[in-house]
């Protein structure tokens, strides 16, 4: 069983103060982009996870991997056991501000319901995933969504047309819990986080220049704090003609928002030749959501 997971750029993220829990509440504009992990579930004798892609090396294969947890969860929910090798073919770049790691645990759980059968409700897959992480639930149903909450309350919103994005690899990873922490050290009184309405306005529209007008990052400052050189990259983008750049989520990676798909390719080739990033990826956006896509349904 094959399933297919997108990777996530956030429009808006805005963050408010900290929960005496350590979470953020967050008003959390997710958009799924075409870039992908494919997670393959068989049968086996026992919980096995492989990983295969670049920065395979970066994500851990024992019971912490997101797509293991992902399997044991709902295993433990249908009392049964969890006895399956499950392999990633990673693309999305790792601990990137992507979300690859809550792709896999929503893909995960998409392959291991429909191998076992398990015949679980939309509902309950979404409970599964707001206990395994904050962004994993938006990684189940993809498209874009208002993430409340700590990210994990899910409204889906409309996408008026496709948006072209290129995303900037770093030469590196951002801890999410580092980069939070920083954002508590800038940000002494945060106020309540709400979705901007031009915002909304622009996605429901899918009107590119409105969108890049009223893109925001609320953890950006922090992201920028931690990884200084980020600043260069974001400016690169921009002067190749990008309508506007901003780190994805946490970061490390940056997002470029462009108007078309040439100018987006040739915003790519300008980070590429600039040496600011390890890689430069094109994709388009909104994606839609885990969906199995072997055995064909
Ligand atoms: C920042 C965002 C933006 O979408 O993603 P990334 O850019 O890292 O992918 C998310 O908020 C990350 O979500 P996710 O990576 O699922 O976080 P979780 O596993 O739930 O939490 C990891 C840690 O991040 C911090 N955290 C996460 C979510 C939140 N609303 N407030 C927080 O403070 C906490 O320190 C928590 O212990
Ligand atoms: N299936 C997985 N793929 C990638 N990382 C994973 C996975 N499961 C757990 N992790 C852990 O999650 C951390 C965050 O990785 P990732 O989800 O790719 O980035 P981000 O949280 O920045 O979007 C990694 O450093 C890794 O230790």
């Amino acid at each position: 069983m094959t399933v297919r997971v997108p990777a996530k750029v956030n429009v808006q993220l805005a963050v408010g103060a900290a929960r005496p829990d350590g979470f953020h509440d967050l008003a959390n504009v997710f958009l799924a982009v075409g870039l992908y992990d494919e997670v393959t579930v068989t049968e086996a004798d026992e919980l096995r996870v492989t990983c295969e892609g670049p920065g395979a090396d970066q994500v851990p294969l024992d019971r912490t991997n997101l797509a293991a947890r992902a399997a044991e969860a709902l295993a433990a929910r249908y009392g049964r056991r969890a006895d399956v090798h499950i392999h990633i073919a990673k693309d999305i770049p790792v601990a990137g501000g992507m979300a690859g790691g809550s792709a896999d645990g929503a893909a995960a759980l998409v392959a291991c319901d429909a191998l076992w059968g398990t015949g679980a409700s939309r509902a309950e897959l979404l409970d599964i995933c707001a206990e395994l992480g904050s962004d994993v639930p938006f990684s189940l149903v993809g498209g874009a969504a208002l993430g409340t909450g700590r990210g994990e309350r899910l409204t889906g919103l409309t996408v008026g047309g496709t948006f072209h994005w290129v995303f900037a690899v770093a030469d590196g990873g951002l801890s999410t819990p580092a980069v939070y922490g920083e954002f508590d050290r800038l940000t002494p009184r945060a106020p309540a986080p709400e979705a901007s309405e031009p915002l909304l306005e622009a996605l429901r529209t899918g009107d590119a220049t409105a969108l890049a007008d009223t893109l925001a990052n609320d953890l950006q400052p922090a992201a920028l704090s931690l990884f200084p050189s980020l600043t260069a990259t974001l400016r690169t983008g921009t002067t190749a003609g990008a309508l506007a750049a901003i780190v994805s989520g946490s970061g490390p990676t940056t997002a470029f928002l462009t108007k078309d798909k040439e100018s987006a390719h040739r915003v790519a080739e300008a980070l590429l030749a600039s040496g600011t990033c390890r890689a430069a990826r094109v994709a388009e956006a909104p994606a839609p959501g885990a969906t199995v896509i072997e055995p064909r349904p």
